[in-house]
């Protein structure tokens, strides 16, 4: 199986972004334990969210992703400041840019060249805006045949929806999740942006890109990929469909093992105004809690798993942990198996030692952000490029993709 960009030495090796230039020498790809996708080249039309995470995670994996930006409205200010300004557009890391009017009957020598000369097509329009730009798959499919062409949607491509505008939690509440989150008899609380936007959107399609490449061992064909944020949010949550059918998850919000209802998997806040989060699930783990919490005694806590116990198991949970301050409890259960850690900021997730052992936040252009990962034989891919702006890097694609002007 190799990727378009084969013939090119490029490397995804970060900061100076230099070195996302192909040497245009034709020299074997570089082969990496921890840059899986080098050699693999991925076209991504600029939009919001899932499409761009998606794009972030196949270029920390080493694909050479370029980005086909609007153009910068205005005048053009010097490359320092549009680079600094673009610092914070973490999800465009180790990517190239280059911008193109869609529309304009100009560009298309050059689109028609990069589509030829990729391995996948990331787009997150609504359905049909492909179509209307003459870049719907057919189109594609004529100029390249073996593209796997990867569309990103809430809705999905088809469905009496797929027309309409949304937003995460638009589609989360397509897939059952919105419903299941947040307080008994108040309203349902947003999870972020996380679940169907990065979780059902861009990881989900991450997947589906590497399965289809990896398929491409046994055929190289052109595939659509049609991932619907609100499809892939319902199969992250396979397990509580799979819960609702036995018995063990009722439709009712804070009542269930793992949504707040059991006072064991629950968040209690202490004297400091700090939250801890027990998660202390198993038997020998809640013992082990309540044995360092010196409760070993207390009948209040001798039924985990009864239900009828578990309004009064709560204030006492309470009760002890509004006793102290959070770092109280950290010093107390970190040395133990009892599931119970503090609720950290993100600048103290950033700090704390355990994450800082294992790298697993990088600084890039000053911004604090996590690392590319996952770790492939004990090596995390490379510290990412700076994010680029606006057709950055037009002259470096023109370059790799060796197209003539
Ligand atoms: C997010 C959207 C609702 C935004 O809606 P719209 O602003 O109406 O955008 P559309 O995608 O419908 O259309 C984009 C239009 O821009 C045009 N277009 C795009 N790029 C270019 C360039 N480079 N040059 C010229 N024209 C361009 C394109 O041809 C379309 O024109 P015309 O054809 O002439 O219209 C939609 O894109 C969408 O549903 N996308 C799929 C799902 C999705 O990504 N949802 C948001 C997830 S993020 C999220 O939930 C969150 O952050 O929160």
């Amino acid at each position: 199986m190799v990727g378009k960009g084969d013939g090119q030495n490029v490397s995804n090796v970060a900061v100076p972004n230099d070195a996302l230039i192909a040497s245009g020498s034709g020299g074997q790809a570089m082969i990496s334990n921890s840059a899986p996708l080098l050699g693999f080249r991925v076209l991504e039309f600029a939009g919001i969210g899932p499409g761009p995470f998606c794009g972030m995670l196949l270029a920390d994996l080493g694909a050479t992703v370029v980005r086909v930006d609007r153009a910068i409205d205005g005048d053009k200010k010097d490359d320092r400041e549009l680079q600094e300004r673009y610092l914070s557009d973490v999800m465009g890391r180790s990517k190239l840019s280059i911008d193109l009017n869609l529309k304009d009957p100009a560009s298309r020598g050059v689109l028609e060249e990069l589509i030829a000369k990729s391995d996948v097509l990331l787009e997150g329009y609504r359905p049909g805006v492909m179509e209307r730009l003459e870049l719907g798959p057919l189109d594609v499919e004529k100029i390249n045949p073996t593209m796997i062409y990867a569309r990103m949607t809430g809705w999905g491509q088809s469905g009496p929806l797929s027309a309409r505008a949304g937003h995460d939690m638009n589609y989360i509440s397509l897939a059952g999740i919105l419903s299941m989150i947040g307080p008994f008899e108040a309203e349902p609380v947003i999870p972020l942006n996380l679940v169907g936007d990065f979780g059902g959107g861009g990881m989900f399609m991450a997947f589906s890109i590497a399965a289809a490449l990896a398929g491409r061992a046994s055929e190289e064909r052109f595939m659509v990929i049609d991932t619907a944020m609100f499809e892939g949010a319902a199969t992250l949550a396979s397990m509580i469909f799979g819960m609702r059918s036995n018995g063990s998850w009722i439709d009712e919000r804070d009542s269930n093992l793992l949504d707040g209802g059991a006072p064991f998997y629950s968040i209690y806040r202490c004297k400091d105004g700090g939250y801890v989060g027990v998660g202390a699930l198993e038997p020998q783990f809640y013992a082990t809690l309540i044995d360092r919490l010196g409760q070993s005694e207390n009948e209040l806590f001798s039924k985990q798993y009864d239900k009828a116990t578990w309004p009064a198991m709560r204030s006492a949970f309470s009760e002890i942990f509004l006793g102290q301050n959070r770092s109280y409890f950290e010093e107390l259960l970190g040395d133990i198996d009892a599931c119970t850690f503090g609720v950290f900021t993100p600048s103290e997730a950033i700090d704390h030692p355990h994450s800082r052992f294992r790298g697993s936040f990088s600084e890039v252009g000053g911004v604090s952000q996590p690392s590319p990962g996952p770790i492939f034989n004990a090596t995390r891919p490379s510290v990412p490029g700076l994010p680029p702006y606006p057709g950055r890097d037009r002259e470096k694609i023109m370059e790799i993709f060796q197209i003539q002007r």
